[in-house]
């Protein structure tokens, strides 16, 4: 018997098609990944399969009892930081006897061991599984179905992730090649036409220098002639007509996103830092972190980025800006939105730029037309994240301090902030467990960790070399440090799993092997 059954459901959003779903029968035990673009309609088809929202049009049939693991908006009054409240909803939801586990962005704020942890329950539990992800390697690990929403059109990909990807590109380049066959033989069948046409308009003239009477004579003969021509060109014609109309396979739209406003700062430091620390988290850090500087903030879940970044905002004792630092800040809890107010209404009243520059901005971030008169409240997770960065982008800030900006975008966004934060001109701060960006963009960092807060001047990269460094000249290896190896190869061997450059790919591998050394030398206790 099946757990949930499906057949065509719509759901509107007033004249938007929001999604078409033919067909989803859910086994038990059945793992499936929902993957789409930031506001495709993930969330709401969750829900609609739920019972938590109707649905337009078709039939939803449930069996058994779900269980939920939520998006989650941080909540800066609980004592906990973002991932740890995630790893308690998490353990809440599988603590319920539910046959139907229902997952959403469940890796967003979770540390690498965080989400390694979620990967192993998810594998093992018994329960069906419908989980929304942007994460690949996890979405590959989990799931073996692939239900994807394209402008607003539900297909279900019989495997994991990869399988998904790469049938995906075949089913694209199969249809791009279709449409350039379609397009060649339109224009030969025109141009046939066109020359078939000339020749019998060329026909009827005599040749010149013939006389009239002999003009006459040949009429008839020309005549006949040009009905066969004329012939011609008509059956080109009815071909033209039945020749079946291919569309041309459409791009999907993707965001830009635009920091590039802001007024440079002078002085060579930035930001200094006299031993500021928070007791109980981590000891005084002392630092002078130079303009221009982009620094990533790293640590486990727990270990206080988010709370050493709001001491650098709200200018803590012993920290010390320059004092032309204006500072745009972004936080976890979007509490930069009103969610009363539209999204324009919310990114104006912080910026300086005219309503037509900011519209500008918000239509790369593909909230076009009427759409920036959206309330915060209606937006999706990644919708408001989008929100909240054009907002603090748009606002007079130099310097950008952001809490993990990429949770719940998209994989294109999440490409695309990376691009922007990389030739960002000012001085960036941002904390983040996403080791791509890091990797990226940051060139040091701030490590916090076993209650210390250390001061790294160099690439995310150098560390992580410096770390396997480390871990290689102890004799004594502790099981923790074969995990952070372990997962570092995991990871390692998701990334290979993708098309990438030559050079990324031969450094990955460079990479891979150094790792399995390690993690073979570990092993063996050396
Ligand atoms: N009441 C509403 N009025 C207008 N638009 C709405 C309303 N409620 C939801 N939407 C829109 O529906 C779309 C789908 O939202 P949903 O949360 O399902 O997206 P999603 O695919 O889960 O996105 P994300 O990856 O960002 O979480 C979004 O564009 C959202 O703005």
């Amino acid at each position: 018997m099946f757990l949930l059954e499906a057949a065509n459901v719509n759901k509107w959003l007033g004249e938007r098609l929001l999604f078409s779903l033919d067909e989803l029968k859910v086994q038990a035990g059945e793992k499936i990944g929902i993957v789409g673009l930031n506001g495709a309609g993930k969330t709401t088809l969750l829900r609609t399969l739920a019972g938590e929202e109707p649905a337009d049009e078709g039939r939803i049939v449930r069996h058994g009892s779900v269980a939920w693991i939520k998006q989650l908006v941080s909540d800066s009054e609980m004592p906990l930081s973002g991932g740890e409240q995630v790893r308690e909803q998490i353990k809440r939801a599988f603590s319920k006897q539910a046959s139907l586990l229902l997952a959403d962005e469940p890796t967003s704020h979770l540390d690498l061991a965080g989400v390694k942890w979620l990967e192993k329950e998810l594998r093992s539990t018994d329960r069906a599984v419908l989980l929304i992800s942007h994460d690949r390697a996890l979405l590959d690990a989990v799931c073996g179905k692939i239900l994807e929403i394209e402008q607003g059109v539900c297909t279900l990909y019989p495997g994991n992730y990869s399988f998904y990807r790469e049938e995906k590109e075949r089913r694209r380049a199969f249809a791009q090649a279709e449409y350039n066959q379609y397009v060649a033989e339109k224009k030969r069948l025109q141009a046939a036409i066109r020359e078939v046409k000339e020749r019998s308009r060329r026909m009827m003239k005599p040749p010149k220098g013939m006389s009239v009477s002999e003009a006459r004579m040949g009429k008839d003969y020309r005549g006949t002639k040009q009905g066969k021509v004329a012939g011609r060109a008509k059956a080109l014609e009815s071909r033209l007509a039945r020749l079946e109309e291919k569309e041309k396979p459409r791009e999907l739209p993707h965001v830009q996103f635009d920091a590039s406003h802001h007024h440079p700062i002078g002085s060579k430091v930035v930001l200094r830092l006299e031993q500021v620390g928070k007791p109980g988290l981590f000891a005084p850090l002392r630092c002078a972190i130079p303009t221009g500087a982009k620094v990533g903030v790293i640590g486990a879940n727990g270990a206080g980025k988010s709370t050493l970044l709001q001491l650098l905002v709200s200018r803590a004792p012993g920290v010390a800006w320059a004092s032309a630092a204006k500072i745009g800040f972004f936080q976890q809890q979007l509490n930069v939105l009103d969610e009363r107010k539209s999204i324009l209404e919310n990114v104006r009243i912080s910026s300086r730029y005219d309503e037509t520059m900011i519209r500008t901005v918000l239509a790369r971030l593909l909230f076009r037309r009427e759409e920036v008169h959206k309330p915060v409240s209606v937006l999706s997770g990644g919708e408001r994240v989008k929100a909240a960065l054009a907002k603090v982008f748009l606002s007079e800030s130099n310097v950008l301090v952001l809490d993990e900006p990429t949770n719940f975008l998209d994989l294109f966004a999440r490409e695309e902030l990376e691009r922007v934060l990389k030739s960002y001109p000012g001085t960036l701060l941002f904390a983040s467990h996403d080791r791509h960006l890091l990797r990226e963009v940051a060139d040091r960092l701030i490590i916090i960790e076993d209650q210390r807060a250390v001061y790294f001047q160099g690439t995310f990269a150098e560390y992580e070399r410096s770390l396997t460094r480390t871990v290689a000249s102890q004799p004594q290896q502790s099981a923790e440090s074969l995990l952070r190896v372990e997962t570092a190869l995991a990871e390692v061997l998701g990334r290979l799993g993708f098309p990438l450059p030559e050079a990324e790919r031969a450094e990955l591998e460079r990479r891979f092997q150094e790792l399995v050394r390690e993690r073979d030398r570990l092993k063996r206790g050396k």
